[in-house]
């Protein structure tokens, strides 16, 4: 028995469809019992050639099995029910924190593995909370009833079927260690797979073109032939669990039957309590044997556990991020009040791995008006920077401030050197920050970033592939520019948005950048220097402290 505690909660979570579905698993299970005592009578009517007896057992036959029809019915729908509930909780807290903001350039997870985790992982919990809850809570009550009822006709025999209940349901215990292990290889084979195989078909390209090919395919082969050995491992451990159940009912029913054969009176009340013992004694097995059919369903459920506890998909409270954000401001441009001024005072930044602060007391004040630019070389630090600004990291000492506060995710707009564009249209693309934009302001925010050329060529509702691969790398980085000012986000970061582009598409890009710091504070991290102009603040960032480069000093 496997009892994964985030999963009984996750069920019962949803009270009612989680009780409705026990309550008719139960019930449904119960009517085993009047079933094989009906059936007994029949039996013992054939026996005794009473035609009275015979049909009274048939009918009660036939009433039990209608009834357990009726509650197979309810239980399905229950399932379903609950089934949905608890999966669409567990995969939106998982997804709420696979959509929480990460470093910009370093995440310890895979796509694939994650993506596995959302979609089989999660189907697992679904089997687990529909099938593996009602049977073990069925093991836990219909199994004494059953034994109870047993006992009133044959004590020797109810003594016998309780000692093999106990064996088929603690046998598998003693390896539940290795069990666990073999799951959780089992899972991270799995994950390790289905990571590679999409890195592989993400890379497809660049395989093709540095002729890796043939080192991709056996890397996969060893993943697929890893993962094999996993499962064949899992299913040993699995018959081994299956072998001692089986020798354990078997064995209980095989000694009470011997029992009742031996204490058998003869004809008369003697044969309906030789046949109830029969009946009764591989009855109250039937829980156990349900249990172990529907641990075999549950098991990549249960095998996936770890993986959607570090997605946090059982947390009571949703991260940060996935809390609603606050509406975008409603035009391309920022909405009124004061100047964004993010103020550092003393900011000291140190890796918690590392034997120095990469920033080392950063003091600055960076408004709008102009382009305020941060440069340095390659290790300087400006990425961690703009992961202080975003507030993935946390200042070591010292603090950011804008306008007195610390700046939240939603105060500020990334364009990233590599910007992704989704599957859609571009008109989606652009609204993804603020699906309220009108095509008026689309098209303002479009020729703000210099992308006006783009809709004129293509139109708003021209479709984009997967990660904007059916546009250029310039035409993505002045969508994604242009994206950024729809988001009306009052501080706009950009990391080396230019890095793709040739010299007239990065000058468009840098005067479209500057265009929106009139209003809003936009801080870009370059390397191109080429890119400047003489009205840039540009700093640079050099041996953990920032300073101000003079104009003449820019080029
Ligand atoms: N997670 C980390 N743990 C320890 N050190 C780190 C970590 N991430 C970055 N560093 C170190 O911090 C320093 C600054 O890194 P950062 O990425 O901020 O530099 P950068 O100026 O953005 O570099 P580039 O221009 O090459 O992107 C580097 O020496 C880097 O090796």
């Amino acid at each position: 028995m496997a009892i994964a505690p985030e999963l009984w909660r996750a069920a019962f979570a949803h009270r009612r469809y989680a009780l409705t579905l026990l309550l008719a698993h139960l019930a449904g299970a119960a009517t085993h019992v009047p079933a094989a005592l009906a059936l007994a009578a029949t039996l013992t009517g054939v026996a005794h050639r009473d035609t009275s007896l015979v049909a009274a057992g048939a009918v009660g036959v036939v009433a039990a099995a209608v009834v357990r029809l009726a509650l197979s019915a309810a239980e399905s729908r229950a399932a379903t029910r609950l089934g949905t509930a608890v999966t669409v909780d567990v995969r939106d807290r998982a997804l709420a924190s696979t959509l929480t903001a990460n470093r910009l350039h370093d995440t310890g997870t895979r796509d694939g593995q994650t993506l596995s985790a959302l979609t089989d992982g999660v189907d697992g919990t679904d089997v687990y909370v529909t099938r593996y809850v009602p049977a073990v809570v069925t093991v836990v009550v219909i199994c004494p009833a059953v034994v109870l009822a047993l006992a009133l006709v044959s004590p020797a025999a109810a003594a016998a079927v309780t000692v093999g209940l106990i064996a088929a349901v603690l046998g598998p215990v003693a390896w539940k260690r290795s069990t666990r292990r073999r799951g959780s290889a089992h899972w991270d084979s799995y994950e390790a797979l289905a990571a590679d195989v999409l890195e592989s078909l993400r890379g497809m390209k660049t395989v093709r073109v540095l002729g890796a090919v043939p080192a991709v395919r056996a890397r996969l082969r060893a993943r697929s032939d890893a993962l094999h050995r996993a499962t064949v491992s899992v299913m040993r451990t699995s018959l081994a669990d299956t072998a001692v159940t089986d020798l354990a009912i078997q064995g209980g029913i095989a000694v009470a039957i011997g029992l009742a054969v031996a204490g058998y009176t003869g004809p008369g009340a003697g044969t309906f309590a030789l046949y109830a013992v029969l009946l009764l004694a591989s009855e109250s097995f039937r829980p156990v044997r349900d249990l172990a059919r529907q641990w075999h369903a549950g098991y990549l459920g249960l095998s996936a556990l770890p993986a959607l506890r570090a997605l946090h998909a059982f947390d009571s409270s949703p991260p940060p991020a996935a809390q609603d954000a606050p509406a975008p401001a409603t035009t391309a441009s920022v909405a009124g009040g004061d100047p964004p001024v993010l103020a550092l005072e003393s900011v000291r930044y140190r890796y918690p791995a590392s034997d120095h602060d990469v920033l080392a007391g950063i003091d600055a004040m960076l408004s709008p008006g102009a382009l305020v630019v941060v440069t340095g070389e390659s290790g300087a630090g400006k990425s961690t920077l703009f992961d202080l600004f975003l507030g993935h990291l946390s200042p070591s000492s010292g603090r950011i401030t804008m306008r007195g506060r610390t700046p939240g995710p939603t105060d500020i707009a990334v364009i990233s050197q590599r910007p992704v564009l989704f599957a859609g249209t571009i008109r989606d693309n652009l609204t993804v920050g603020n699906p309220r934009a009108g095509d008026a302001e689309i098209r303002s925010a479009c020729a703000a970033a210099g992308a006006a050329g783009i809709l004129a060529e293509w139109g708003l509702q021209a479709p984009v592939s997967e990660a904007g691969t059916s546009l250029s790398g310039g035409q993505r980085q002045r969508l994604a520019v242009a994206r950024a000012l729809l988001s009306g986000r009052p501080v706009l970061l950009a990391d080396e948005p230019t890095s793709a582009l040739d010299e007239h598409n990065a000058a468009q890009v840098m005067d479209a950048l500057r265009d929106a710091a009139t209003d809003r504070l936009v801080v870009v991290v370059t390397h191109r220097l080429d890119v400047l102009s003489p009205l840039d603040r540009v700093f640079l960032l050099r041996g953990g402290t920032l300073s101000l480069r003079e104009p003449a000093a820019q080029r």
